[in-house]
């Protein structure tokens, strides 16, 4: 093992942020030339959907199972799967949207919370709705400027908007009915994930706990957007009543596990809601994943060193009132971004008193186990790894973890999986009914994690009180990227919730593939990373077809049927956190990054066009400048403020700009103006003045121009 090898991090976010400057211009609305229609949908429609010809909610149905009970492609003919029609959703940055299908519509979005109402059976264009977000909220974005999905309810759309917003549109035209603000837009909060609708309240969270926020459930009046109920995740600072519906399980169970110092008082503790909610039809309750804390590092965050509720939690309050029911924490002290947002699906399981079934959630957070939970008591009834780990021997009787001493790091760095990106993210977890798996998209991307000695929150960026800094090699030759991708990996993992164990398992060639779909042709449906969508036999995993669609697909993908005819889709697009950071994972020379839906049917004919975009000329625009000790102080000023958008070692997906190879990179004079003046702040590239001093913002120039030359082959195909 060489000196960076036992240090350096792979393939996450561990620095303060830089701006996130997209290279497209969002389309101006279109005035729609045909009209949708009503799109009645209400809670009973939903609940009486099994996952048939619709898709009416973000997980399919209630349940959120992404079981479709639709055989109209089966393990018999989906050789034959064909593309049927794509849509350019106008973006080289993230897609990560479900689309939502209803009488004949589907209603997907794109990033910067872009709106498409198209027409499903064809792709043609019915209505968009561009809530016109101002660029420079996309440095609050942890992840990059991604949305889930949106939520459809007696005629309206709803979408949570990057910079805060709710907005309920008419469904048939794309116009805007209601936009409330959903948080303190001067603090770093985003929304990234889908609403949910149930009885007429829009259920919404928001992100930002690597920034430093208070993480909350809201439901709003589906007709007015009148806030109903909050759930606050984190106590109030000063331990005083919110006069909100968590007012009570702070009283009960949740201020004794916070002390009364340490950053969450400030900062306020993390425990965003960025992900999963889901409702609980059984028991009329809202079941909803907790994020990480903020900062990660509990030393830093509540120096009492407490379980610190409910971050991490899997929390069920009344759907109605939004009281506190029940909770389960699946990493008590969170230290290393292990949210328990990740999918919850319920289901009937005999794991009831002798083999009797039982109603419960189960999920994969990212701390490694899979947990199985009674839905109405939030007891625990079962636990296992369903990854490789090293953070943890395993669960005690009452679903704790037995943590290693070392995971809890100071100065010493660990070298830990799994990392902050998780053994499994926000990539939609499934679950099959009839083979009675579970589907995971899986992963394992190792984190050294270490203490940050120069913790000081800022007003921008990443406050995480990590480090990753240090043991960096200023300057990385290929061979570091090449060791760093070897490290990840990608499993899709068909898992037996009832015996905890896995029945079949497919490696995939790298880390951070998509979201599954599960249907009873017996398929199960997953994009990968490398642009390839795939098939396989959802009872012994046979690869059974796969078709490249031309860019990395992440998004959970749908299925449903018009005219007798079934449809399968998925929306394609790379960016989130992983391909901002992580741009060494990336083959060499990458195709360009769009976004788009792609649609399938047996027999479909149709093609996939190749992106437009330019290659990039991978070759550095300036001759290298510069001694060690300037480079060095370069490659931690560059770490701690430009990694998790422009990434680690300065190599980019392209996603955002591969600085290595950008002109602005080899003039002095327009490099200061962007870090120190904010001349791209239009494009999200804001000032930097307040973190980096001139001569920092020289020497971060050092290291990226280093970083250029140290792996540019003279053909100029480096990575
Ligand atoms: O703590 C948070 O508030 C928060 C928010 C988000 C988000 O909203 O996208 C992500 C994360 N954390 C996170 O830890 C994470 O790994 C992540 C990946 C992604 C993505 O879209 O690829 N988002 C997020
Ligand atoms: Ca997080």
């Amino acid at each position: 093992m060489t000196h960076w090898r036992s240090f350096i991090m792979a393939g996450s976010a561990l620095a303060l942020l830089a701006g996130c400057a997209p290279k497209e211009e969002a389309k101006a609305p279109e005035t729609p030339a045909v009209e949708a229609p009503f799109a009645d949908v209400d809670t009973n429609r939903i609940e009486t959907a099994s996952g048939g010809a619709e898709w009416l909610t973000y997980g399919g149905t209630y349940d959120e199972q992404r079981f479709s009970t639709l055989t109209g492609v089966n393990t018999g003919n989906v050789s034959r799967l064909g593309v049927a029609w794509t849509h350019d959703l106008d973006t080289n940055r993230g897609v990560e949207a479900t689309p939502i299908v209803v009488d004949g519509v589907m209603y997907v979005t794109s990033a910067w919370s872009v709106v498409y109402a198209l027409d499903a059976k064809t792709g043609e264009a019915l209505w968009t709705y561009d809530p016109d977000v101002d660029r420079a909220v996309g440095v609050k974005a942890c992840c990059d400027v991604v949305n889930r999905g949106v939520a459809v309810y007696k005629g309206k759309v709803y979408v949570g908007v990057i910079d805060g917003r709710l907005d309920a549109l008419d469904a048939k035209t794309g116009a805007k009915v209601w936009s409330t603000v959903t948080v303190d837009q001067a603090k770093p909060y985003t929304i990234t994930g889908a609403p949910r609708v149930v009885n007429g309240k829009v259920l919404i969270g928001n992100g930002g706990a690597e920034l430093g926020v208070r993480g909350y459930l809201t439901a709003y009046d589906a007709e007015t957007g009148k806030k109903l109920w909050r759930f606050y995740t984190v106590p109030n600072p000063q331990k005083q009543p919110d006069h909100e519906a968590s007012d009570k399980a702070f009283e009960t169970v949740g201020n004794v596990t916070w002390g009364d110092e340490g950053a969450w008082v400030t900062d306020g503790g993390g425990g965003t809601v960025w992900d999963s909610i889901v409702y609980d039809a059984v028991n009329d309750q809202i079941i909803f994943g907790v994020g990480n804390g903020s900062p990660w590092n509990r030393t830093f965050r509540d120096p009492s060193g407490g379980d610190n509720l409910f971050l991490s939690s899997i929390v069920a309050v009344d759907a109605n009132t939004g009281e506190y029911k029940w909770h389960f924490q699946t990493t008590p002290g969170d230290n290393w971004d292990y949210t328990a947002t990740q999918s919850i699906i319920l289901a009937d399981l005999p794991l009831g008193e002798n083999g009797a079934m039982r109603r419960v959630a189960m999920q994969a957070p990212k701390n490694g186990f899979f947990y199985v939970l009674d839905a109405a008591t939030g007891e625990f009834l079962k636990g296992n790894a369903y990854g490789a780990m090293n953070w943890a021997t395993g669960l005690d009787e009452n679903g704790r973890p037995m943590e290693v001493a070392a995971a809890r790091y100071g100065k010493t760095p660990h070298q830990q999986l799994p990392g902050p990106l998780g053994a499994h993210n926000w990539q939609p977890m499934a679950y099959s009914p009839e083979t009675k798996l579970a589907y995971i998209p899986a992963q394992e991307i190792p984190q050294a994690y270490v203490e940050d000695p120069r913790f000081a929150s800022k007003a921008i960026g990443w406050n995480t009180g990590a480090d990753f800094s240090s043991g960096i090699p200023p300057i990385a030759p290929p061979d570091v990227a090449k060791f760093l991708r070897s490290t990840l990996k990608g499993h899709l993992i068909a898992w037996d919730p009832v015996k905890g164990e896995p029945r079949w398992t497919v490696d995939h060639d790298n880390a951070w593939n998509g979201g599954v779909l599960a249907t009873a042709g017996n398929l199960v449906f997953q994009g990968k990373l490398n642009g390839d969508f795939v098939a396989y036999n959802a009872t012994t995993g046979e690869k059974l077809w796969s078709q490249n669609v031309k860019s990395g697909a992440a998004a959970g993908p749908g299925t449903y049927e018009i005219d007798g005819e079934q449809y399968v889709t998925i929306t394609t697009g790379w960016g989130s956190a992983f391909a901002l950071t992580a741009g060494y994972a990336y083959d060499e020379a990458v195709p360009s990054s769009v976004g788009k839906v792609v649609t399938f049917k047996v027999g479909g004919t149709g093609l996939i066009a190749d992106s437009n975009l330019p290659p990039i000329d991978r070759t550095p625009k300036a001759e290298s400048f510069g001694d060690e000790a300037m480079i060095a102080e370069g490659a931690v000023a560059f770490s701690r403020n430009c990694m998790v958008c422009h990434g680690a070692l300065a190599a980019s997906s392209g996603v955002l700009p591969d600085l290595r190879w950008s002109a602005i990179t080899g003039n002095a004079e327009a490099w200061k103006g962007v870090v120190i003046d904010g001349n791209l702040a239009a494009n999200g590239m804001v000032s930097f003045a307040e973190f980096v001093t001139p001569e920092e913002a020289e020497a971060i120039r050092a290291y990226v121009l280093a970083q250029a030359h140290a792996v540019a082959d003279p053909a100029g195909g480096g990575q």
